[in-house]
């Protein structure tokens, strides 16, 4: 792995202060990060402390009050097809095909370059991935809300992104399709080698997929409170790593990190 690749995302000094009715909020600061290429990194804490703002800023979608975001070297300047988003609301268009709306992207990106049949290669081959070849003619509308989840995953993954950012998208499934979705995404990315960035609130998923979580203190002006390095061998197999006694120590290390040293205000004021 080349210098380069060592720092693929390389956030330093980042700030964001959001300027509202009632004056200037300040939701980030120091935050400095740097992602790895091919590695899986997690954002957890307290809802409010500023993960999504965080992936907005990598995602080009908020732009930084202070300090400096790059990727692959480039200063991020605003959206690109290099940082694929999956949100977890799908957000399809719903009066086209699941086959329509990855094309869509696929034409985008790739359009001015390649024919009509090499794009439809490109969409069945990223429908392929997260198994949906049986729904290409459906419309969102006729499939269920993990189905679309997928056509999000496809439609971000089919733009060949450098990095993939996801803010929580298996949140608004149940629990069975949620950890359906979770391994068929370990799959692809070990089959593509993507760089992910991912928001969740949910620590086994957060432990099962990462390579290190990235915890981050309770707001106004939440920052990095501790990154926890995953070693576990990959493949990762959730039955397996129940019982297993490393898997359940960094889960501990997660638990203890949110609900100890940064037991959310509500919660405090409960106590
Ligand atoms: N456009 C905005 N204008 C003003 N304040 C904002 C804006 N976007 C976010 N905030 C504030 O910044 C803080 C961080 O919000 P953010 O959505 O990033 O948190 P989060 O950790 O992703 O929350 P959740 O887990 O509930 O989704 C919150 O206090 C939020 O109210």
């Amino acid at each position: 792995m080349d210098k380069l690749n060592n720092k693929f995302i390389e956030i330093t000094q980042a700030e964001m202060s959001f300027t509202t009715k009632k004056g200037v909020f300040h939701a980030l600061k120091d935050i400095n990060l740097t992602v790895k290429k091919g590695e899986f990194v997690t954002l957890i804490g307290h809802s409010g402390c500023g993960k999504s703002t965080l992936l907005n800023l990598i995602a080009g979608l908020l732009t930084a009050t202070e300090g400096a975001l790059l990727c692959a070297n480039r200063e991020i300047s605003g959206p690109s097809p290099e940082r694929g988003v999956v949100f977890q609301n799908h957000s399809l268009l719903p009066w086209l095909t699941c086959f329509e709306n990855v094309y869509l992207a696929v034409e985008r990106v790739f359009g001015a370059a390649e024919s009509k049949a090499q794009l439809k290669e490109r969409t069945r081959a990223a429908l392929a991935l997260v198994g949906l070849t049986h729904a290409e003619q459906k419309r969102p509308h006729e499939i269920s809300g993990g189905m679309k989840q997928r056509v999000g995953i496809a439609r971000a993954l089919s733009m060949e992104p450098k990095v993939l950012l996801m803010d929580e998208p298996f949140g608004a499934l149940d629990a069975l399709t949620r950890a359906h979705l979770q391994d068929e995404l370990l799959k692809i990315v070990a089959k593509t080698g993507s760089t992910v960035v991912m928001v969740t609130h949910d620590v086994d998923e957060a432990v099962l997929l990462s390579d290190r979580i990235v915890m981050m203190t309770n707001g106004p002006a939440a920052t990095i409170g501790e990154i926890l390095e995953v070693n576990l061998a990959r493949p990762r197999e959730r039955v397996a790593l129940a019982q297993d006694a490393q898997y359940m120590a960094y889960r501990t290390a997660v638990l203890e990190f949110l609900y100890h040293r940064q037991a959310h205000p509500a919660m405090k004021e409960a106590a």
